[in-house]
C-alpha cells in the first residue's frame, strides 16, 4: 500500500519523515479556506482536513493524508497571515494571552475515511515591540496560521503549552500513527 501525503506544507512532509514515512507522493490541497459564516474554530478545521482529503485524487492502492492546523483565540480564527501587517496584528492579539491550537488530520482510502483532532493550549509572553518587529522583519511567520512557528525562532514566545507539540507543528504524530494503524497501513512491520 502507498502513502500519499495530501499536504504541500514542508513541516507535515518532515513530521511523517520522523515516523520513518517517506511518502510515495505528494499532492497538496487546491480547496477554500474561508471559514463560514459565524463557524467555529474547531468544527472548521475538522471540516477543512476532511474537505482537503477529499479533494485529492488516490487509486485503490493509495492511502492519503491530509491535516489542517488552525489558531484559535476564544471563537475567533487566525488563519495564515497575508501580510506583515496582518502578521503583527495575529501577534499583537495573542500577545500575553492562551489561544487554542487544533489540528485535525484525516485519511482516506477508497470510500473510508480515518479523523482525529488535537487541541493544544498555548501561552504566548507578552511580547516587545522590538521582539514583535524583529520576527514580522524576518518573515518565518509566512504560511503559519496564527501568524508564527512554534517550532522556529517564535519558540521564545511560548513558556508553555498543554497538549501536543507535534500537533502545533502541523502533525499530531501519537495520533497520526494510530489512524494508520487503524487503516491498516504496515506501520511497524514485523523485522
Ligand atoms: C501554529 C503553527 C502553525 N504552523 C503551520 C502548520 C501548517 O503548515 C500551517 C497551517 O496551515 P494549513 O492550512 O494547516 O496547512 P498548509 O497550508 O501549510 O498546507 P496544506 O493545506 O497543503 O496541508 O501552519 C507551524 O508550522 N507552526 C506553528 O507553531
Amino acid at each position: 500500500m502507498k502513502l500519499v501525503l495530501g499536504s504541500g506544507s514542508p513541516r507535515r512532509r518532515e513530521l511523517l519523515a520522523q515516523l520513518g514515512l517517506v511518502p510515495s507522493d505528494i499532492r497538496p490541497p487546491d480547496i477554500d479556506e474561508t471559514p463560514r459564516k459565524a463557524e467555529l474554530p474547531r468544527p472548521y478545521c475538522v471540516r477543512l482536513a476532511r474537505e482537503k482529503a477529499d479533494a485529492i485524487p488516490c487509486a485503490d492502492d493509495e492511502i492519503v493524508l491530509t491535516a489542517d492546523t488552525t489558531v484559535a483565540l476564544g471563537r475567533r480564527i487566525l488563519g495564515k497571515p497575508v501580510d506583515e501587517h496582518e502578521a503583527e496584528t495575529f501577534l499583537t492579539l495573542l500577545s500575553g494571552r492562551r489561544h487554542k491550537v487544533i489540528t485535525a488530520v484525516a485519511l482516506r482510502r477508497g470510500a473510508r475515511v480515518w479523523e482525529r483532532d488535537v487541541v493544544t493550549d498555548v501561552r504566548m509572553k507578552r511580547l516587545s515591540v522590538p521582539e514583535m518587529r524583529a520576527y514580522v522583519a524576518s518573515g518565518d511567520w509566512r504560511g503559519k496560521a496564527g501568524g508564527y512557528g512554534i517550532q522556529g525562532p517564535a519558540g521564545a514566545f511560548i513558556p508553555w503549552i498543554g497538549g501536543s507539540f507535534t500537533a502545533v507543528v502541523g502533525l499530531p504524530l501519537a495520533e497520526t500513527a494510530g489512524l494508520l494503524q487503524a487503516a491498516g497501513f504496515p506501520l511497524y512491520p514485523a523485522p
